[in-house]
Protein backbone atom coordinates (compact mmCIF):
# COMPACT_ATOMS: atom_id res chain seq x y z
CA UNK A 1 0.00 0.00 0.00
CA UNK A 2 1.02 3.61 -0.98
CA UNK A 3 0.38 6.70 0.88
CA UNK A 4 1.29 10.24 -0.09
CA UNK A 5 1.79 13.55 1.76
CA UNK A 6 2.60 17.37 1.00
CA UNK A 7 4.42 19.95 3.44
CA UNK A 8 4.65 23.47 2.49
CA UNK A 9 6.86 25.82 5.02
CA UNK A 10 8.00 29.38 5.49
CA UNK A 11 10.67 31.18 7.44
CA UNK A 12 11.58 35.26 7.47
CA UNK A 13 15.44 35.90 6.74
CA UNK A 14 17.13 38.50 9.58
CA UNK A 15 20.39 39.19 10.19
CA UNK A 16 21.78 37.06 13.38
CA UNK A 17 20.71 34.09 12.78
CA UNK A 18 22.58 30.92 10.96
CA UNK A 19 20.86 30.19 7.82
CA UNK A 20 19.75 26.28 8.18
CA UNK A 21 18.24 24.24 5.07
CA UNK A 22 17.94 20.77 4.67
CA UNK A 23 19.97 20.35 7.99
CA UNK A 24 23.22 22.03 6.44
CA UNK A 25 24.35 25.48 7.77
CA UNK A 26 24.42 27.79 4.57
CA UNK A 27 26.99 30.56 4.65
CA UNK A 28 24.96 33.64 3.87
CA UNK A 29 24.83 37.04 5.47
CA UNK A 30 21.00 36.15 6.98
CA UNK A 31 19.32 33.82 8.90
CA UNK A 32 15.62 32.09 8.72
CA UNK A 33 13.87 33.13 11.93
CA UNK A 34 11.47 30.55 14.23
CA UNK A 35 11.15 29.13 17.40
CA UNK A 36 13.07 26.29 16.76
CA UNK A 37 16.46 26.75 13.78
CA UNK A 38 13.81 27.18 11.55
CA UNK A 39 14.88 24.60 8.79
CA UNK A 40 12.35 25.52 6.59
CA UNK A 41 12.91 22.37 4.13
CA UNK A 42 13.40 19.82 7.29
CA UNK A 43 9.73 21.28 8.35
CA UNK A 44 8.28 21.11 5.36
CA UNK A 45 9.29 16.99 4.99
CA UNK A 46 8.12 16.33 8.40
CA UNK A 47 5.05 18.19 7.50
CA UNK A 48 4.54 15.75 4.35
CA UNK A 49 5.36 12.60 6.28
CA UNK A 50 3.06 12.97 8.94
CA UNK A 51 0.60 14.20 5.84
CA UNK A 52 0.96 10.84 4.33
CA UNK A 53 0.23 8.90 8.02
CA UNK A 54 -2.66 11.16 8.91
CA UNK A 55 -1.55 12.61 11.66
CA UNK A 56 -1.87 16.54 11.24
CA UNK A 57 1.63 18.42 10.85
CA UNK A 58 4.38 19.65 13.24
CA UNK A 59 2.63 22.46 14.94
CA UNK A 60 0.60 19.62 16.61
CA UNK A 61 3.50 17.42 17.68
CA UNK A 62 6.14 20.20 18.22
CA UNK A 63 3.57 23.54 19.56
CA UNK A 64 5.54 26.46 18.95
CA UNK A 65 4.56 27.67 22.49
CA UNK A 66 6.70 24.48 24.16
CA UNK A 67 10.02 25.79 25.43
CA UNK A 68 11.41 22.27 24.53
CA UNK A 69 11.81 22.98 20.88
CA UNK A 70 12.90 26.42 21.28
CA UNK A 71 15.83 26.24 18.82
CA UNK A 72 15.24 22.55 18.80
CA UNK A 73 17.68 20.74 16.13
CA UNK A 74 15.01 20.33 12.69
CA UNK A 75 16.96 17.04 12.29
CA UNK A 76 15.15 15.61 15.71
CA UNK A 77 12.03 16.71 14.81
CA UNK A 78 12.60 14.84 11.48
CA UNK A 79 13.68 11.90 13.15
CA UNK A 80 10.76 11.52 15.63
CA UNK A 81 8.73 12.37 13.02
CA UNK A 82 9.76 9.22 10.66
CA UNK A 83 9.96 7.10 13.60
CA UNK A 84 6.06 7.34 13.38
CA UNK A 85 5.87 6.90 9.60
CA UNK A 86 8.28 3.26 10.41
CA UNK A 87 5.72 2.24 13.71
CA UNK A 88 3.44 2.13 10.82
CA UNK A 89 5.28 -0.08 8.76
CA UNK A 90 5.92 2.59 6.24
CA UNK A 91 9.26 2.91 3.92
CA UNK A 92 9.82 6.34 2.08
CA UNK A 93 9.07 5.30 -1.86
CA UNK A 94 10.55 8.92 -2.80
CA UNK A 95 10.69 12.25 -2.01
CA UNK A 96 10.71 15.60 -4.02
CA UNK A 97 11.76 18.83 -2.31
CA UNK A 98 11.71 22.13 -3.92
CA UNK A 99 13.56 25.36 -1.99
CA UNK A 100 12.31 28.71 -3.04
CA UNK A 101 14.56 31.33 -2.56
CA UNK A 102 16.07 34.08 -4.39
CA UNK A 103 19.09 33.71 -1.96
CA UNK A 104 21.04 32.27 -0.13
CA UNK A 105 22.51 30.01 -3.73
CA UNK A 106 21.33 26.23 -3.02
CA UNK A 107 22.95 24.64 -5.91
CA UNK A 108 26.25 24.21 -4.42
CA UNK A 109 24.39 22.29 -1.54
CA UNK A 110 21.85 20.44 -3.08
CA UNK A 111 24.28 17.21 -2.95
CA UNK A 112 25.19 17.05 0.54
CA UNK A 113 21.04 18.39 1.64
CA UNK A 114 19.87 15.17 -0.28
CA UNK A 115 22.68 12.83 2.08
CA UNK A 116 21.19 14.11 5.26
CA UNK A 117 17.77 13.87 4.72
CA UNK A 118 18.37 10.17 2.97
CA UNK A 119 19.93 9.51 6.36
CA UNK A 120 17.24 10.69 8.16
CA UNK A 121 14.93 8.99 6.31
CA UNK A 122 16.39 5.38 6.45
CA UNK A 123 16.39 5.45 2.52
CA UNK A 124 18.94 5.52 -0.64
CA UNK A 125 20.03 9.37 -1.69
CA UNK A 126 18.48 7.76 -5.22
CA UNK A 127 15.30 8.27 -3.01
CA UNK A 128 15.13 11.35 -2.69
CA UNK A 129 15.20 14.62 -4.72
CA UNK A 130 15.22 17.86 -3.68
CA UNK A 131 15.64 21.59 -6.17
CA UNK A 132 15.69 25.21 -5.99
CA UNK A 133 14.04 28.27 -7.88
CA UNK A 134 13.69 31.92 -7.62
CA UNK A 135 10.49 33.79 -7.61
CA UNK A 136 12.42 35.95 -10.37
CA UNK A 137 12.55 39.21 -7.88
CA UNK A 138 8.88 38.78 -7.12
CA UNK A 139 6.91 38.90 -3.47
CA UNK A 140 8.36 38.13 -0.17
CA UNK A 141 11.18 35.46 -1.78
CA UNK A 142 12.37 37.55 -4.64
CA UNK A 143 12.60 40.73 -2.29
CA UNK A 144 14.80 37.80 0.05
CA UNK A 145 12.85 38.23 3.09
CA UNK A 146 12.42 34.87 3.54
CA UNK A 147 12.06 31.13 1.93
CA UNK A 148 9.59 29.22 1.51
CA UNK A 149 9.73 25.24 0.80
CA UNK A 150 7.68 22.18 -0.25
CA UNK A 151 7.86 18.61 -0.93
CA UNK A 152 5.96 15.57 -1.95
CA UNK A 153 6.30 12.24 -0.06
CA UNK A 154 5.54 8.53 -0.98
CA UNK A 155 5.62 6.12 1.32
CA UNK A 156 5.00 2.28 1.19
CA UNK A 157 3.64 -0.15 3.09
CA UNK A 158 6.67 -2.67 4.28
CA UNK A 159 4.85 -6.31 3.84
N1 LIG B 1 17.99 29.87 -4.28
C1 LIG B 1 18.24 29.27 -5.47
C2 LIG B 1 17.39 29.41 -6.56
C3 LIG B 1 17.71 28.78 -7.73
N2 LIG B 1 18.84 28.04 -7.83
C4 LIG B 1 19.23 27.38 -9.10
O1 LIG B 1 19.14 28.29 -10.17
C5 LIG B 1 18.32 27.74 -11.19
C6 LIG B 1 17.56 28.83 -11.90
O2 LIG B 1 16.60 29.41 -11.03
P1 LIG B 1 15.27 30.03 -11.64
O3 LIG B 1 14.49 30.56 -10.51
O4 LIG B 1 15.74 31.08 -12.58
O5 LIG B 1 14.56 28.92 -12.34
C7 LIG B 1 17.46 26.71 -10.53
O6 LIG B 1 17.04 25.72 -11.40
C8 LIG B 1 18.38 26.19 -9.45
O7 LIG B 1 19.18 25.18 -9.97
C9 LIG B 1 19.67 27.93 -6.74
O8 LIG B 1 20.72 27.25 -6.79
N3 LIG B 1 19.35 28.54 -5.58
C1 LIG C 1 9.06 23.78 14.84
C2 LIG C 1 8.27 24.74 15.70
C3 LIG C 1 8.49 24.33 17.17
O1 LIG C 1 9.78 24.71 17.63
O2 LIG C 1 8.67 26.10 15.61
P1 LIG C 1 9.15 26.98 14.37
O3 LIG C 1 10.64 26.89 14.24
O4 LIG C 1 8.64 28.38 14.57
O5 LIG C 1 8.57 26.35 13.03
P2 LIG C 1 7.15 26.38 12.32
O6 LIG C 1 7.37 25.84 10.93
O7 LIG C 1 6.55 27.75 12.41
O8 LIG C 1 6.17 25.37 13.08
C4 LIG C 1 6.41 24.33 13.95
C5 LIG C 1 6.77 24.83 15.34
O9 LIG C 1 5.89 24.36 16.26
Amino acid sequence: MFRIGQGFDVHQLVEGRPCIIGGVEIPYEKGLLGHSDADVLLHTIADAALGAIGEGDIGKHFPDTDPKFKDFDSKELLKEVWQKVEERGYTLGNIDCTVIAQAPKMAPHIEEIKEVVASLLNADVSQVNVKATTTEKLGFTGRKEGVAAQATILIQHKE
